[in-house]
């Protein structure tokens, strides 16, 4: 199945399915004959699970460069090592690049093609349900000590090739991490598809092919917005629906010490009592999507390992700060995001019933 992603800098599909690798390289051989070299980038934990299954229905040979595991590929030593890596490979403006990995291997891929010889063309072969996300679109970055994703670029791949048998290996952390972004598309896009995911018993067990409908769905989600604001002037901002704070919590845990959905989560608790002061989310609800998401272990006891003050610091980093005001994605309803400004003392005051409704529910 395809994807059209039609991004107003260049147009591309994403092929989704099982067991599509070899065939989707065989679609798109006339991109990737005409490199000079083929480079993949992988990480440690993606190269130990896949390599087999990868180097059995790849049908060429390449370069491979694995990086350190996980959010830890984001740094800017392995962004140089990665650059030093293609000049010592001869790599030329003529070279392809493939990442293969989770969106933190996106990320970084994503951003050394944008940056190397000024830019060389890389496609996405995402290996984690978050990537459904972080594989489309074309934000790329790195992360500074100070804050998430702080440098990078907007640049489009060259297709995606998301063969969804490379998520049999991943662990429920994972499983859990990547599902909160597919919430995520749901709450600011359609309230029946939230009510499903919501009635799921288990959002780390749900069967292959209603996942595959799900990852799906949250593309479609994505592509659609991206057409309409790849650069995230309007719409895009609403993809960013509890990063704000989410982003955040990720920062001063450390990068990877709490997976990004799991941070992302939080953060959409955190602007579902912020939505209840402007628009028609109800409290019920927040407490609803509370105990659903506590009784699926994402990790909000964190929340209280640091203050407001900590997290403020970090949040005033957030790239939709403009002319010194702290914007946040909040929900008029579910389905229907919206951007509002919120000062710091609001933001301490939702902060604070954050953390007595997590007293109250998640006990
Ligand atoms: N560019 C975007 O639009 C965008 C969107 C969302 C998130 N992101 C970024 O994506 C990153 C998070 O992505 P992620 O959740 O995929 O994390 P990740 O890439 O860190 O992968 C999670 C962990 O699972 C391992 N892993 C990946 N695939 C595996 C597999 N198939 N089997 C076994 N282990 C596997 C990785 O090595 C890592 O340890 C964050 O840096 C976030 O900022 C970017
Ligand atoms: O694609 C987007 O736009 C998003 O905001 C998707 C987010 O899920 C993703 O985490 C993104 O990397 C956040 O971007 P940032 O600009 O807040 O760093
Ligand atoms: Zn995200």
């Amino acid at each position: 199945m395809q994807i059209p992603v039609n991004a107003k800098s260049h147009s591309y599909e994403v092929l989704i399915g099982s067991g599509i690798l070899r065939s989707a390289c065989e679609s798109l051989k006339d991109k990737i004959e005409k490199a000079d070299k083929l480079v993949v980038f992988t990480d440690e934990n993606v190269w130990q699970a896949q390599q087999n299954y990868f180097v059995e229905n790849f049908p060429y040979p390449f370069e491979v460069f694995v990086m350190p595991g996980g959010e830890a590929c984001k740094s800017f030593k392995n962004f140089e090592d990665a650059h030093t890596f293609l000049i010592e490979k001869h790599c030329s403006r003529k070279s392809l690049v493939f990442a293969f990995g989770g969106g933190a291997v996106g990320d970084l891929t994503g951003f050394a093609a944008a940056t190397f010889m000024r830019g060389i063309p890389y496609i996405q072969i995402p290996t984690t349900i978050l990537a459904h996300d972080s594989a489309v679109g074309g934000k790329t970055a790195i992360n500074h000590p100070l804050g998430k994703n702080l440098v990078g670029a907007f640049y489009q791949p060259e297709a995606v090739i998301y063969d969804i048998n490379f998520l049999e290996s991943l662990p429920s952390k994972e499983i859990r991490s990547g599902m909160a972004e597919v919430i995520k598309h749901a709450l600011i896009s359609d309230e029946t598809w939230l009510k499903e995911l919501l009635q799921t018993p288990s959002i780390t067990n749900i069967e292959k092919k209603l996942l595959a409908k799900h990852l799906k769905s949250g593309i479609e989600v994505k592509a659609n917005i991206v057409a309409q604001d790849e650069t995230e002037h309007s719409v895009r901002k609403f993809l960013n629906f509890g990063h704000t704070y989410g982003h955040a919590i990720e920062a001063a845990a450390g990068y990877g010490g709490l997976a990004h959905g799991e941070a992302v989560m939080i953060g959409m608790v955190y602007a579902l009592i912020l939505s209840e002061r402007y628009g028609n989310i109800s409290r019920e609800f927040t407490k609803e999507f509370l105990k659903f998401a506590y009784n699926n272990n994402y990790p909000f006891k964190e929340v209280f390992k640091y203050t407001f003050d900590d997290l403020y610091e970090y949040m005033l980093k957030d790239k939709k700060m403009e002319y010194g005001k702290l914007k946040f994605v909040l929900l008029q309803e579910i389905g229907k995001p919206y951007v509002k400004e919120i000062d710091e003392l609001e933001c301490r005051e939702v902060d604070r019933e954050l953390r007595h409704l997590l007293e109250e529910v998640c006990k």
